[in-house]
């Protein structure tokens, strides 16, 4: 249920099939309310928006937001809520299991794990290395939640070298207690997405993307190499060292030139032996598809519950053998799945086999489609779902 949230005044989906599918014309809402079906999950959603943005922009200011889901887990039904806080802090965010705030964002990896492709990732090959290393990230944390304390102490001990050598580094002490954070944080870092990529190229290698081209995926990374050439505590040592002769050259940079932050994840199409950023916007899309395929895959087979799959906008850049491919796919996978469109037909591939909603002209709400095949009333006019 969504109460406030971006351009829903109130929304409510009852999900009663694996498949959940939400179309509308553009600026509907449809990634907004995939966007609230993320925040039930750890993290701060698809778009990493703050909190503020969440709230519902009216003439009379932003109204405080609410989303609450109610899911079936393996140990039984659970809910999460999540929203604007009692003390009404419209930059903080509230969240709670069952009723009880969420202390770490482990606890809450721990039930319920949601992974998505968007639009936005789109460029993903074509641009900087940050973005696949985050979306990489993403894919470790779903299944190793200290994976995001690994990185973000990492990226601060960073942070403070990089300033500490900007400044001189008159604090040899100190750039070296920064260094051996770096090292520690950095291997377990490397260490954890390496261990992804291996996951996800077994899973992929035993057809959990069904018909997608196959891919495989690679990690550049020279903490990676040091540490498939040698133990952890090695590995460590190693890129202590050579944080240690890298300050001088690092000064000069401004940056430090070797360490995990440097990670890129590369994928290649291999019928077309291709890296990823050498193919088409579509086949490129279909490569994204096979890798959170067989991750949602590897999720379910760990974990023991569905993961949340929320594709915005995949169906329609794909052509229909692929379109066909990725129901087929979809419909064996254990999984919760969200798709939007702006077209329904795109979707009729599915069949009955998917659940249909419709998201109204201006954010006027969410309503509930027949199933396909079902017959239609008349004048077709079903009733906008309001109130929480
Ligand atoms: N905080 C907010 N308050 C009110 N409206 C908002 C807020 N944030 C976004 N919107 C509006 O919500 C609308 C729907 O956005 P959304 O991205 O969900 O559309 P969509 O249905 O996915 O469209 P498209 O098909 O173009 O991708 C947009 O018109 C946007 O301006």
């Amino acid at each position: 249920m969504l109460q406030d949230f971006r351009n829903h005044a109130a929304a409510e989906l009852r999900c009663e099939s694996a498949i959940v599918v939400v179309a509308g014309e553009n600026g509907s809402g449809k990634t907004n309310l995939l966007e609230a079906v993320s925040l039930l999950g750890p993290g701060r959603g698809l778009r990493g928006a703050r909190n503020a943005e969440f709230c519902r922009h009216t003439a009379a200011g932003p109204l405080p937001w609410a989303v609450h889901g109610r899911f079936e887990g393996p140990f039984g039904p659970f809910e999460v809520g999540t929203g604007t806080p009692p003390d009404g802090a419209v930059d903080k965010r509230a969240l709670r299991l069952d009723g009880m705030p969420v202390r770490s964002q482990a606890e809450l990896a721990a039930q319920v794990a949601a992974v998505w492709l968007t639009p936005q990732m789109d460029r993903l090959f074509q641009e900087g290395a940050s973005g696949r290393r985050r979306f990489l990230d993403r894919l470790v944390w779903a299944l190793e939640p200290t994976h995001a304390r690994e990185v973000a102490s990492h990226d601060n001990a960073m942070a403070q070298r990089n300033r500490l050598l900007s400044q001189g580094g008159h604090d040899p002490g100190w750039l070296s207690s920064l260094e051996d954070a770096m090292a520690r944080h950095g291997v377990a870092a490397s260490a954890a997405r390496l261990a992804m990529v291996n996951r996800l190229n077994a899973a992929l290698e035993a057809g959990t993307a069904g018909a997608f081209p196959a891919a495989r995926c690679a990690l550049s990374c020279e903490v990676a190499r040091m540490l498939e050439e040698q133990p952890a505590l090695a590995a460590e040592d190693a890129l202590r060292a050579k944080l240690l002769a890298n300050r001088g050259r690092d000064a000069a940079a401004g940056l430090a030139t070797a360490g995990a932050h440097r990670c890129d994840l590369l994928m290649r199409h291999i019928p077309k032996d291709l890296p990823a950023e050498m193919c088409s916007t579509g086949e490129q899309k279909a490569l994204l598809v096979s890798v959170v395929l067989a991750h949602a895959a590897l999720i379910a087979a760990a974990r023991g519950f569905a993961p949340i799959l929320l594709l915005d906008e995949v169906a329609a850049h794909l052509d229909v053998p692929r379109r066909e491919a990725l129901f087929a796919a979809l419909r064996a996978l254990p999984a919760q799945v969200f798709l939007t469109g702006t077209e329904m037909a795109v979707f009729d591939g599915l069949g009955g086999a998917a659940q249909r909603f419709g998201t109204g002209e201006n954010g006027s709400g969410v309503r509930a489609l027949p199933p396909l095949g079902a017959e239609l009333p008349r004048n077709a006019d079903y009733p906008v779902r309001e109130g929480l």
